[in-house]
């Protein structure tokens, strides 16, 4: 629309509409062509409202020319907001501006017509006559009419100024009203005018709803591309990370795939050298089963030959033990070894005068007193004597060597024969080193080094089907009391019975199974113990009793259900003392050693004799190795003697009392040898 062709009324300036595209402002106003269209429409009608407003409030036609200050500018907003407040005022600007200043005022005229009748009635209150309310005048009150006459009169020059000042004001109104006249007439050329504009401005909008519409539908097109282009984003990144996992697994996997190719071709050099170890073994082993067939010919015939190998080692086995025990009894079923003992190193027994003791030959001792003794005649007396034994140990002899003796008896036991071993001598003379010895391997004595070799030998003879159950049992005869030394705090009494089928045995006795070797060492022990408390309880000294320890031996073979059953007596005996060197509060102690001993030497001497009674049951200690001393038993006997010159005179003792055991002779047989039914 060209705004530049509309009527300009007398004062009225046309609003410039001010286009944003105004080449002096530069183009990065970033306003749609639509959005700048209704920006110009919306600020000219706003003038227009300006001028409506005028005229409704002052009634004046002169239009108010558009102002500067902004407030008829609105600022250019892109908003829908704005916009939507600027159609708003052009639909109400069309409105008021056409009727509202088109009412004529009821008075206004351009003709000076008078005075229509009765328009006093509608004059203003001070414009009309004032009609004064004229008391009755008499008739004949001429005076009183002239006053209402004249007061008449002067209301009526009152009103007639009043009107002459109305009219002069209608005057103006008329000159007004024509100026008026003529702004309304432009006015309404501008209303035409704004009318085309408002049908173009309606047509553009409805062209721009159209568009919007257009534009709408595009929008929500774009919203629902975003929407899918968003939902596919985020497939994407998921996708991108799963790749990115899968890229990340896949360069490990082809690290394995590097790691298990070196190993490939480490595995396939290993499997051609094992290919050629498999191709060299098969030939091989073609070489070795021939061979193999062979040997298993070869082990058929061999197990044959064991088979009766393992006949004649039976038959040999018990040969063996014929001949071991043969031999045994062709030596003696009583041996008797006499040892010395040296002087204790670091002691007084150092300075102590000793006697003059030969070693003749390994079995013949000769004993010398080096001080000659005087006779009652008063000669002088070559006090000597020497004694023929088994086997002499010089105190040089080591635990070792006397146990070599020794060894070959326990051989006999496991064969099903009894064996004694008993120590006797002076006290202090070493019957306890020699039986129990020291601590030290070296120093063991003759009990631990039997228990040691007695389960190995059962180890070995497991191999040829024997097997063995071992019991013992440990006391003591103190006082002609016996006492259990694996119970000694039993108040039972401990009695010896002897039975001809069963042998010796002792009522209330403990007799405990030995697994093994330390099993019997450790009650070995326990009984020491016991005996040392025992011994402090009587207030007396161990070598005031003798100990016994029994071994118990029961050996079954199984292929020939043979059963052999035989024991170990280990006696360590106390100290033979003559009863005039003994102190008085030793006294009973020592008759009741010697008793026993003389006892011991009494059923010697009747062995030796062959009498007919033997006086076993004089003493508990004879009684209880009854089964030892005669009948079927080996007996090894160490006498022990000191070699200081003051003990010569019980040294002799000892010395002879063991050259008559050593005469004595035992008819020694084996212990019944018991066969089970073969079944
Ligand atoms: N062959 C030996 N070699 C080294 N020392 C020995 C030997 N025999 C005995 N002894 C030592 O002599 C001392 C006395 O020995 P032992 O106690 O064995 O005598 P005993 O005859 O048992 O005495 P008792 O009758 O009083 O028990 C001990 O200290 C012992 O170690």
């Amino acid at each position: 629309m060209d705004r530049s062709k509309l009527p300009k009324p007398s004062g009225l300036r046309m609003p410039q509409i001010r286009s944003a595209n105004n080449e002096n402002q530069p183009k990065s106003n970033l306003l749609k062509p639509t959005q700048m269209f209704l920006k110009r429409k919306s600020k000219s009608y706003s003038d227009l409202s300006t001028i409506g407003n005028n005229h409704k409030n002052t009634f004046k036609p002169t239009l108010q020319p558009l102002t500067s200050n902004g407030i008829n500018k609105p600022s250019i907003s892109t908003t829908n907001t704005k916009m939507r407040r600027r159609s708003k005022s052009i639909t109400d600007l069309s409105k008021p501006i056409v009727k509202k200043p088109l009412t004529r005022p009821p008075v206004a005229t351009t003709s000076r017509a008078p005075v229509k009748r009765g328009a006093t009635d509608k004059m203003p209150d001070e414009s009309k006559p004032k009609v004064m309310k004229q008391q009755k005048v008499a008739s004949w009150d001429y005076k009183g009419k002239f006053n209402q006459l004249n007061e008449k009169y002067l209301a009526l020059q009152e009103t007639n100024k009043n009107m002459k000042d109305k009219l002069s004001e209608l005057s103006d109104i008329e000159i007004n009203y024509e100026k008026i006249q003529e702004d309304i007439e432009q006015l309404h050329t501008v209303k035409l005018e704004l009318t085309r504009c408002n049908t173009d401005l309606t047509a553009e909008v409805k062209a721009l709803r159209e568009s919007n519409g257009k534009y709408s539908l595009e929008l929500e097109t774009l919203k629902e591309n975003h929407d899918k282009l968003t939902c596919s984003h985020k497939k994407l990144v998921e996708e991108d990370k799963i790749n990115r996992e899968t890229v990340a697994h896949l360069k490990h996997v082809e690290e394995e795939l590097e790691q298990l190719k070196i190993r490939y071709e480490t595995l396939n050099n290993t499997h051609g050298k094992l290919k050629l170890e498999y191709d060299s073994n098969i030939i091989d082993n073609e070489y070795l089963t021939r061979s193999f067939n062979k040997e298993k010919d070869d082990n058929a015939q061999l197990v044959k030959e064991v088979a009766q190998l393992k006949n004649l080692l039976q038959e040999h086995n018990a040969l063996r033990r014929q001949l071991h025990n043969t031999i045994q009894d062709l030596k003696g079923n009583i041996r008797v070894y006499a040892r010395v003992r040296p002087p204790l190193k670091n002691s007084d027994e150092d300075d102590k005068l000793q006697c003059s003791i030969s070693y003749l030959d390994e079995s013949c001792l000769e004993i010398r007193k080096t001080r000659e003794s005087v006779s009652v005649s008063g000669k002088v007396v070559d006090c000597k004597a020497e004694f023929k034994f088994d086997k002499v140990f010089a105190p040089e002899s080591t635990q070792s060597d006397v146990f070599e003796e020794l060894a070959q008896l326990v051989q006999s036991a496991l064969d099903g024969y009894n064996v004694c071993v008993f120590a006797y001598g002076q006290t202090g003379s070493g019957k306890t080193f020699t039986m129990q010895g020291g601590n030290e391997p070296e120093l063991y004595g003759m009990i631990p080094r039997t228990i040691d070799l007695l389960y190995s030998t059962i180890e070995q003879l497991e191999s040829s089907g024997w097997k063995y159950t071992v019991h013992a049992s440990f006391l003591e005869i103190y006082n002609e009391n016996i006492r259990d030394l694996l119970d000694h705090k039993s108040t039972k009494t401990c009695e010896v019975r002897f039975n001809e089928g069963k042998g010796t045995t002792v009522t209330n006795l403990t007799i405990q199974p030995m697994e093994n070797a330390s099993d019997l060492k450790h009650y070995m022990t326990i009984s020491h113990r016991n005996r040392a408390v025992a011994a402090t309880d009587f207030n007396t000294h161990s070598s005031r009793s003798h100990a016994v320890t029994k071994i118990y031996l029961e050996g079954t073979q199984q292929e020939s259900q043979a059963v052999f059953q035989g024991s170990i007596n280990l006696v360590d005996l106390a100290g033979s003392e003559s009863a005039k060197t003994s102190s008085n509060d030793r006294l009973v102690e020592t008759k009741n050693i010697n008793k026993s001993l003389s006892t011991l030497g009494s059923v010697m001497l009747a062995l030796y004799n062959k009498d007919n009674h033997v006086p076993y049951r004089n003493s508990k200690l004879t009684y209880l190795l009854q089964s030892c001393l005669g009948g079927n038993s080996k007996t090894l006997m160490f006498v022990n003697i000191s070699p200081f010159e003051e003990c010569y005179i019980e040294s002799i003792n000892s010395l002879r009392f063991a050259a008559k055991v050593k005469e004595v002779k035992l008819g020694s047989k084996r212990n019944k040898t018991i066969v089970a039914k073969q079944v």
